[in-house]
């Protein structure tokens, strides 16, 4: 019923000018804007170098014709005064009782609903939001985006992840290539793997049917799946389908992981699957490469163990088949899919249909693709992500909130703010627009979350009496697991959702010193116990939480990153941020190596970290190598 709400429009749609093929320039341009697809090179800054970026399906003209930093346009002033002097000056109690400007700040899309009524904002906020947006060329930006134009300016990259949930047949040519149709042969690829396995066609070595999956890797290759697979587990239909399969994942490289994630598998019966798109992280490769001891120390040495107990997901094939995986047991994606946007690629579908079946990751795909065409199509003014994601802009750029926080009143969704936190923030913590320019705008918040209600008995008392942090709040109309108890006044979800009414509220109003006066409590009590209030939040309330609905709200909130980079004018594809940390953890390994086995003393670091190396190298290391590593070895 829900697919045939949506629009099933072909992502390679419409008649579109042919791509552009001469390098162009990225850079600020005093002229006016040109239109997309035209590209324009001219009028360089003297103080701005260009970046050239390559040739096919380029980044589009919206790239690089601004003539003004958008923090420096009428649109964004006029959002500035907004602010000071007109939303300053209003309190959410009033706003919220007004019932016509409630009304309006509603939207719904294919039975996700978005009242943003308790947001500091009144339909004029939004209107100029909106102007800021067209300013922004959000439309355009977005629009690129789905056409596949290199928008990774910094990696000369598309942006590509939308184009994992299109249906299939649709089409869309990348580089000369139907990306579309390749994106389905995997897919297919990991329907027959995963359907021969759960029914029992391909065993283990010692001819055991396999039902334990280890899903091995870090960051965008870990957190989505594993979002997915928690809000699964406990879905009728996902658990009916699962049966007695186990699956669990292995990211820390804290040895103390590989013990949580193998404990109690009979290694006859289970089957690692190495996730990392360059299949270079160190994490993901001194785990994979631990779990193939532990099953060649159970099952023997051979290539069959491997085979049969080992697959990958990656975009490398060289490094997958030099660690000793069958190319067969690879499913490949592509570098226009950003590890964070992975969960949609093999990334997600092979562990997610080893353990719940193909069927159940396709429902996922197509709740993705509905909120993908939405985004895509519908107006700015009833579009949920870029909605959300003006919100965010508003919030953090002119109200000045730098973090926000995500409650999902559903355990199921307990790893979903781990998720979006890697998302967003490793999207747009940047401190540069993408011509290179210290932006002088904040940008990209601090998020966080925790299921309600576990986080109100944690880190609300600071939501409602610390800073301000603005909330998502998010709900279901029923739940997965329906329990009523007898002599209670209501059921255990309506228990869970009264808080999820409830909440919204009590940041919104706040209660003030008079309000406690008249409970009787004694003057010198009534300052700590006032609520200031006026503190922003958005409610989404969507029908129950199942593979097509978790589909919907990851979209949703992957656009709202987007929307936030576009009107930034930040690149939110790219992340130089974590090779800093890496290249100086080599540093320090090179280090422990030589001072463990070669007795070298401690040196090229500063007092501190020398000192705290000094006093780690006074314990024992544990364990014992069968020979000596030469670090040059590697
Ligand atoms: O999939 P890979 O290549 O192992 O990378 C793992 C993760 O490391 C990062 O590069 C940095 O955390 C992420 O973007 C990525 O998802």
């Amino acid at each position: 019923m829900r697919e045939e709400k949506c629009r099933n429009v072909p992502v390679g749609f419409v008649s579109f000018p042919s791509t552009p093929t001469q390098p162009i320039h990225l850079q600020r341009i005093h002229n006016k804007r040109a239109q997309l697809p035209v590209l324009v090179t001219t009028q360089r800054r003297s103080n701005r170098k260009p970046i050239v970026v390559s040739t096919v399906q380029s980044v589009p003209s919206i790239y690089q014709a601004t003539d003004e930093r958008i923090s420096n346009t009428s649109e964004w002033k006029a959002l500035e005064e907004h602010a000071k002097n007109v939303i300053s000056k209003t309190h959410l109690r009033d706003l919220v009782n007004d019932d016509k400007r409630s009304e309006k700040l509603w939207a719904e899309f294919d039975g996700c609903i978005l009242d943003y009524s308790r947001q500091r904002v009144i339909p004029e906020t939004m209107k100029l939001l909106f102007a800021l947006a067209k300013k922004a060329k959000l439309e355009e930006k977005k629009e690129a985006m789905f056409r596949g134009y290199k928008i990774n300016v910094t990696e000369d990259r598309s942006v590509l992840h939308t184009a994992l949930r299109a249906p299939k047949g649709t089409q869309l040519y990348i580089d000369g290539v139907d990306i579309v149709d390749e994106v389905w042969q995997v897919l297919e690829k990991i329907r027959t793997f995963s359907d021969r396995v759960r029914n029992g066609q391909h065993v283990g070595v010692t001819g055991r049917p396999i039902k334990n999956f280890i899903a091995i890797g870090i960051g965008g290759s870990y957190l989505g799946p594993e979002f997915l697979h928690e809000a699964l587990r406990t879905e009728k239909v996902a658990s009916a389908a699962a049966g007695d399969r186990v699956l669990r994942f292995l990211s820390n490289v804290d040895p103390v992981d590989v013990k949580r994630a193998t404990d109690k598998l009979n290694p006859e019966e289970t089957m690692a699957i190495v996730v990392s798109k360059t299949f270079t992280t160190r994490e993901t490769s001194i785990n994979a490469k631990t779990i193939k001891d532990w099953l060649i120390y159970h099952l023997g040495d051979s290539a069959e163990t491997i085979k049969k107990h080992m697959v990958a997901c990656s975009t490398n094939l060289d490094k997958v088949v030099k660690f000793g995986i069958a190319p067969e047991n690879m499913f490949p994606f592509w570098d226009w899919v950003g590890g964070r946007y992975s969960v949609c690629s093999a990334v997600g579908a092979l562990p997610i249909s080893l353990q719940y079946s193909f069927d159940v990751f396709e429902r996922f795909l197509k709740g993705a693709h509905s909120m993908d065409t939405h985004f895509r199509y519908a107006p700015l003014e009833g579009n949920l992500p870029v909605l959300l994601g003006l919100l965010g802009v508003w919030n953090m750029s002119f109200l000045n909130y730098n973090a926000r926080a995500i409650h999902p009143y559903s355990e199921a969704l307990l790893r979903f703010p781990a998720h979006i936190q890697q998302l967003d923030m490793e999207s747009n913590g940047k401190h540069v627009n993408i011509f290179g320019e210290v932006v002088d705008y904040p940008v990209g918040e601090i998020d966080f979350g925790e299921p309600g209600t576990n986080g109100q008995h944690s880190f609300f008392q600071l939501l409602h009496m610390g800073q301000v942090v603005p909330c998502d709040f998010i709900g279901f109309i029923e739940s997965q697991n329906p329990v009523c108890e007898e002599g209670e006044p209501v059921s255990n979800h309506d228990e869970l959702m009264a808080n999820f009414f409830a909440q919204p509220d009590a940041l919104a109003f706040g209660k003030t010193a008079d309000e406690v006066r008249q409970e009787g409590k004694p003057e010198w009590l009534i300052p700590h116990m006032v609520f200031t209030g006026n503190r922003p939040s958005s409610c989404l309330l969507m029908p129950v939480l199942d593979a097509y609905v978790t589909g919907q709200l990851l979209a949703l909130y992957e656009h709202r990153t987007a929307v936030q980079g576009f009107i930034w004018e930040i690149n939110s594809f790219d992340q130089f941020g974590v090779e800093l940390g890496k290249v100086l953890a080599n540093k320090v390994r090179k280090q422990l190596n030589e001072s463990r086995y070669f007795n070298k003393k401690i040196s090229g670091f500063n007092h501190s970290t020398t000192k705290l190396l000094n006093r780690y190298m006074e314990g024992s290391v544990g364990c014992a190598f069968e020979h000596v590593f030469h670090y040059e070895d590697e």
